[in-house]
This record gives structure tokens, C-alpha cells and sequence, in this order.
């Protein structure tokens, strides 16, 4: 009975999973956690992983490993291997301004957007790798000019669990590509003349593996704490969401809702999309497909961040939201707390409106966040939906799904039931299947469809997100 092993470098934690091959029963588990920020030395992921590794009992006995990750982290490399400088995470926003830059650059608002979008299928925005390639060389050019080769945080630790053998062997897949901005999912092929626009030259950038293709072996010796396995295959990984739908078994017509650090909703596609608007980003999926993609900037640290201003923990907090009527009697948080992303605010900070002697209450203001946090979700379905993709199941995960009052007011503010998998590590498990069917082989992956899955359904209150829309535009920028 093989097991697989599959990791979610995340942008909070670091977490391992290893399951049988065959059944994807879970054998054994560990993580830890990554260091707050939105710039962040590699070095502490290595570490995390190695923790997750130890605690999980090691790696000795696994026939093939998969790395996911969050997507677009700026990791430049020398033309040693050494990393160049702290990697710039996709929720790093001071890259805005190069953003404006490559739109204007290929032809400002709607023509530039067009422009991009046919190209890669995403318009530029902060989170973009090539967006922060752009910065880099316009402020950190003695950094810049030591940089040899680019890649995404899924694919360093790919590498580095190879034994980091010198430039050539970095490798990638579809989905963590199609984060770059210079890299088409409608082609298959990197566009170097978009990477050379953003940064000013060429760079080595990672091979873009097939859904079955090895990324090598692992490294007997790559990992100091838990041993490494004689001879195990490296699978080539996926960017976070990706590995979310594969994990969570998404099929066209299921819409993903992930509330972790980010907020997405994405759904699996057979066909490419380029919205010129860029509220839609054309990611490509694990499988060969697409994954159209919606993604705010503040999700589950939303509840953290309540949590925290009423001095109560998230159990309570959930408690709270729940007792308080939906619409909150009209107290609206608008969540824009690290800037945002969709809509693109990346200065913004967050707002509550609506107060009154009524609404100035520890329930009223629960309620608030959880419901912003979600109207900024179901203006991100709304966008998918206009894209034509389907939206027949709604599917929430991430660490947010844990919260009882999320589960049970989503879909008043989705207006549709959502459907809840049991409370899981599904990106993890998304690379561990991805690990699977590598061992295994064969032309179709392993079905291992959560068991348990629960349904929610109430009706939806309009009112919430109307007063939500009304709200939305009154943010105030951070201060200079
Ligand atoms: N019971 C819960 N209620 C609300 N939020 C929760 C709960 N459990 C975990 N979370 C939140 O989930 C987030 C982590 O989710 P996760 O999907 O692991 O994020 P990421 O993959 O971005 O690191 C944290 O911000 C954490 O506070
Ligand atoms: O930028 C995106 C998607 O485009 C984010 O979804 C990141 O991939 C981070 O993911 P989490 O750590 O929140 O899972």
C-alpha cells in the first residue's frame, strides 16, 4: 500500500499530509507555523516544512511527494541558487504602482487590460510575480542585477526537496504559471517578452510540468529532520487553489469558496478566460483545465482581527455573529484591512459605517465582519457567474469554514446553499493526490472524494449585500 505525501506551504503555515495512495486515508500529519509578514527569507518555509516533516513522523516511507503553495511570491534566485533577497508575497502590495505601469504601458485602462488579458489571462495587479519583478528592478537595481532565475515558493521547495541541484531543474506546473503574468494558460507557453517588459531582461524561469510528469527524485539527504525516503518521485505541485479544487475533487460546475489568508472563489473550466476588467484572473487548473479565479485580499483574518477588537476568541466570536439579526440592524464592515484586491484598493483600510446606540454592540460588530468578509466573496461569484462559469454547487474550505456562523450565514449573503467538506487540509490534499497518481499512474487520478460533506441552505437577505454595495466606496486610504 504506497503512502504520498503532500505539503500547503501557505502564507500563515506550513502543513503536511500523508495518506495511502490508494484509498487517501490519512496516515499521519504535521505543521508549523511561518513567520508573519508579507516579505519572507524562503529559509523560514524550508524550516517550516522540515518542522511539518519531523512532526509528522518523516518522510522514509512515502513512494512520491507534492508541494503546494500560495501563489505568485516573488522568489529570485542568483546564479548560484542563492536566494537574492526576502521573497515579496502575493499579498504584498507595494507593487501597485508597477501594476498601474504595465497597464498603461500596453496601452492604459480598458485597451491595457485587453492587452494583458488576451496575453496571460490576468491583468496586472499587486499580487502578480511580474508586477513585483517590476518593482524590484526599479528599486532595488544592485538586487536586481544579481538575479538569474525566478521562481514561485511552490516551486523553490520543490527544488530544494530535489537537493537543489543549480538552476536547471527548477520546475513548475499549469496552475502556479498562470499566477506569473508571463506565462499564457490559453498557450501553454511563457510569454519572455511580457517577463522582459517587466523586469528589463530575460531570466531563467522553472520547466512547466504536465499534471503527471516527475519533477525528479527526492533528495535522500535534502531533509535533516525526519529522514528522507530511499527513492521517492517529486510530483511537479500546484499553486494553492489549484491543489484546493483538485484535493476537494471540483468538478465543472462547482464554485470553490476558500477562506484562508486570501479569499477565493474559483471554479474548473474547459475553456480559458481573459477579462480585460482583471476581476477574473484565467489561472489554469491541475488537470489540463482552467480555473478562473476571484481573490480578495481579506479573508479569515478578518475573524482574527474581530476576534482580537472584542477581546474574545473565534468560537465566541461565531457565537456572537449568530446571535445578532441578519444585516447586522445595518452596521456594515467593509474588511479592506491589508488593502485589496478585488475591487483593486490596495491603499485602502477598512471601515465600519452604520453605527448607532443600537448597533454598537459585541454581537453587532461579529456579525458585521463575518458578513463583510463574505459580501466581498459573493461580489467575487457574481464576477465568475458573468464569465459564464457555473456555479450549480458552492463549495467553502479553509481554515474560515471552521467558524459555524460562516458556515451558516454564507449562504444567506450567497443567496444558494453552500456545501461544507469535513473541516480539512484540502490543498494538502490536493498535492498528495496530485503525488498519487503520479505513484500510481494510470490516466485518471485516484478518486478520493471527502466523505461527510454537509449542506447549508437559508434564504438569502438582499438586504445585506445592498448595504454592503452602498458602503463599499467610503474607505479611507492608509495615511501617507
Ligand atoms: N474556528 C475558526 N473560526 C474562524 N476562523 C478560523 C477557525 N479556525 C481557523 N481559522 C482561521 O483560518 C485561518 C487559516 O486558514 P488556512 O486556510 O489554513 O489559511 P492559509 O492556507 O492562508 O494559511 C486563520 O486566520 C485562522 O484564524
Ligand atoms: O494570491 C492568491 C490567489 O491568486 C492567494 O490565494 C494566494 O495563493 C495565497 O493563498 P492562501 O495562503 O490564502 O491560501
Amino acid at each position: 500500500m504506497p503512502l504520498v505525501a503532500g505539503f500547503d506551504s501557505s502564507t500563515q503555515s506550513c502543513k503536511l499530509v500523508i495518506r495511502d495512495a490508494e484509498t487517501g486515508a490519512l496516515v499521519r500529519s504535521g505543521r508549523a507555523a511561518h513567520p508573519d509578514g508579507t516579505e519572507v527569507d524562503p529559509a523560514a518555509w524550508w524550516a517550516a516544512l522540515e518542522a511539518a516533516v519531523a512532526q509528522a513522523g518523516g518522510l522514509a516511507d512515502v513512494a512520491a511527494v507534492s508541494v503546494a503553495g500560495q501563489q505568485h511570491g516573488m522568489v529570485c534566485l542568483d546564479a548560484s541558487g542563492e536566494v537574492v533577497r526576502p521573497a515579496l508575497l502575493w499579498n504584498d502590495t507595494r507593487s501597485a504602482g508597477a501594476a498601474a505601469d504595465l497597464i498603461e504601458e500596453a496601452g492604459g485602462g480598458e485597451a491595457g487590460g485587453r492587452f494583458w488579458a488576451d496575453a496571460v489571462g490576468v491583468v496586472p495587479v499587486a499580487s502578480s510575480t511580474a508586477t513585483k519583478l517590476r518593482w524590484l528592478a526599479r528599486h532595488e537595481p544592485a538586487n536586481a542585477d544579481r538575479v538569474a532565475a525566478v521562481c514561485l515558493p511552490h516551486d523553490w521547495l520543490t527544488w530544494r526537496l530535489s537537493g537543489a541541484p543549480g538552476l536547471d531543474p527548477l520546475r513548475t506546473d499549469r496552475s502556479d504559471a498562470s499566477g506569473t503574468g508571463y506565462w499564457s494558460p490559453a498557450t501553454g507557453e511563457y510569454r519572455f517578452d511580457l517577463l522582459e517588459r517587466a523586469f528589463g531582461r530575460r531570466l531563467e524561469v522553472p520547466d512547466v510540468l504536465g499534471a503527471t510528469q516527475s519533477a525528479g527524485a527526492l533528495d535522500r539527504a535534502a531533509l535533516a529532520a525526519g529522514g528522507g525516503a530511499d527513492w521517492a518521485l517529486l510530483g511537479p505541485g500546484a499553486g494553492d487553489n489549484a491543489a484546493a479544487a483538485f484535493g476537494v475533487g471540483a468538478r465543472p460546475g462547482d464554485v470553490v469558496v476558500s477562506i484562508g489568508t486570501s479569499g477565493t472563489v474559483f471554479s474548473v473550466a474547459d475553456a480559458p478566460t481573459a477579462d480585460p476588467t482583471g476581476t477574473v484572473a484565467g489561472f489554469a487548473d491541475v488537470t489540463g483545465r482552467y480555473l478562473p479565479l476571484v481573490c480578495t485580499l481579506n479573508a479569515a483574518r478578518v475573524l482574527d482581527a474581530a476576534a482580537t477588537m472584542l477581546g474574545v476568541d473565534l468560537d465566541t466570536l461565531s457565537d456572537l455573529a449568530l446571535s445578532a439579526p441578519p444585516g447586522a440592524d445595518g452596521l456594515v464592515m467593509v474588511p479592506y484591512l491589508e488593502g485589496e484586491r478585488t475591487p483593486n484598493r490596495p491603499s485602502a483600510t477598512g471601515s465600519v459605517h452604520g453605527l448607532t446606540l443600537r448597533t454598537s454592540t459585541p454581537a453587532h460588530l461579529a456579525r458585521a465582519a463575518v458578513e463583510g468578509m463574505l459580501c466581498a466573496l459573493a461580489d467575487g461569484l457574481d464576477a465568475l457567474t458573468a464569465q459564464g462559469c457555473r456555479a450549480e454547487r458552492v463549495i467553502l474550505v479553509g481554515g474560515g469554514a471552521r467558524s459555524a456562523a460562516v458556515r451558516r450565514i454564507a449562504p444567506q449573503v450567497f443567496g444558494r446553499p453552500v456545501v461544507v467538506p469535513p473541516p480539512g487540509e484540502y490543498v494538502a490534499d490536493g498535492a498528495a493526490r496530485q503525488a498519487a497518481w503520479l505513484a500510481l499512474g494510470g490516466q485518471d487520478a485516484p478518486d478520493w472524494s471527502p466523505a461527510g460533506t454537509q449542506e447549508y441552505a437559508a434564504d438569502g437577505v438582499a438586504a445585506v449585500r445592498e448595504r454592503y454595495a452602498a458602503a463599499g466606496d467610503r474607505v479611507l486610504d492608509r495615511p501617507a
